[in-house]
């Protein structure tokens, strides 16, 4: 099968003022990432904050170009098709459904309003567009002239996913989707996304801080680290048996109490490299409980096998990575999991 979405050695750095008087440095936000998503597939993309997630997926969105490397579309590079042909076949979802809808337009005019930007149907055919949408996402045909304010958080995001989908895309890119929302009310959330997922045929770019949430939606996962994917593996076989030191801290990682953020306290101390100074060698090895001496030295390739892809020197040399203590409770599914389904919230 081919690739619906790839980038190819996918690179964004940002020239970064670090005080008045100090010249400006470059921080490479997204590193060489390299990765395909099939039509159908729900790719999940895990790491701690600032490692470049939401970078990423502006790039797979074609809302920020890559410094270096590309992205293509069904085959076709990304830049060929414009925002508006980009805006089509993949549609973003993001985090906060508050600051993306307009307070002053009415629901059913929100959904609409790709629909008029890109010069399709009459004001009606619009309209009763927007109602078919509005109603697939559980939202029926009472809530069409309500204002965003009228509107609960886990209904805000409804309205923000029939606005995504509305064009019929291929690709949905969803970044945090349900971290602004009520624990409850995500459930409903992803419950809808991979109900529209069956129903519609998408392919979705999931990102999300929450462990339990990608095992949950992902069909494939790609680990994150300081702009490198580490570790690409199909979900099952990632959470049964991770590969990279990384996956393995952040797998046996505890979730904040913070309800609904899920943000894996990694037992690695709060050392995050500053992405300005990122260590020698692989960004990794400061960190790693397992590293080795060329760690600190040489950044590590990312072994390919088969569709799955992990970039570590103990994998390189052939040796096992040894497992993370166990030390501490494992909370990762500590978060209610979307099992019930409501409708309403
Ligand atoms: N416009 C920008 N200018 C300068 N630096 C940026 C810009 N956008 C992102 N960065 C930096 O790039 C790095 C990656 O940021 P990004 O937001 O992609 O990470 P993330 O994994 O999505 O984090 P979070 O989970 O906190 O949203 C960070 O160090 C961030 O400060």
């Amino acid at each position: 099968m081919t690739a619906l979405l790839e980038a190819h050695d996918l690179t964004r750095s940002f020239e970064v003022s670090q005080g008045m008087f100090k010249a400006r440095r470059k921080l490479h936000a997204v590193n060489g990432i390299s990765l395909d998503i099939r039509k159908g597939e729900v790719l999940g993309i895990v790491g701690e904050s600032g490692c470049g997630k939401s970078t990423l997926a502006r790039m797979l969105l074609g809302l920020l170009p890559p410094t270096e490397g590309g992205i293509t579309l069904d085959g076709t590079d990304i830049r060929s098709l414009g925002r508006k042909g980009m805006a089509r076949r993949v549609q973003p979802v993001f985090q906060d459904p508050y600051s993306s809808l307009n307070p002053r337009r009415t629901v059913a005019s929100i959904v609409a309003l790709p629909l008029e930007v890109h010069g399709i149907g009459t004001a009606a055919e619009r309209r009763k567009q927007a109602l078919g949408i509005l109603d697939k996402v559980g939202l029926p045909q009472r809530f069409a002239d309500r204002y965003p304010r009228e509107l609960s958080g886990g209904q805000r995001q409804r309205v923000a996913i029939a606005r995504a989908l509305v064009m019929n895309p291929e690709v949905v890119v969803c970044d945090e989707p349900t971290s602004a929302l009520d624990v409850s009310v995500q459930s409903q959330i992803l419950n809808l996304l991979m109900d529209l997922r069956r129903d519609l045929g998408l392919t979705y770019v999931f990102i999300s801080h929450n462990l339990a949430v990608v095992e949950h939606i992902a069909t494939r996962v790609a680990v994150m680290y300081l702009g490198r994917v580490v570790e690409l593996a199909e979900t099952e076989a990632l959470f049964r048996t991770p590969r990279h030191p990384y996956t393995k801290a952040l797998l046996a990682s505890v979730l904040t109490p913070e309800p609904g953020q899920g943000i894996p306290e990694t037992g690695l101390g709060l050392a995050f490299p500053d992405p300005l100074n990122p260590p020698s060698g692989c960004p990794f090895h400061p960190r790693c409980p397992a590293r080795i001496s060329q760690c600190s030295t040489t950044v590590p390739r990312l072994l390919q096998f088969g569709r799955d892809a992990v970039a570590c020197h103990l994998h390189d040399a052939g040796q096992s990575i040894p497992s993370p203590s166990d030390d501490g409770a494992t909370m990762r599914h500590s978060l209610p999991l979307p099992q019930k389904r409501k409708q309403s919230e």
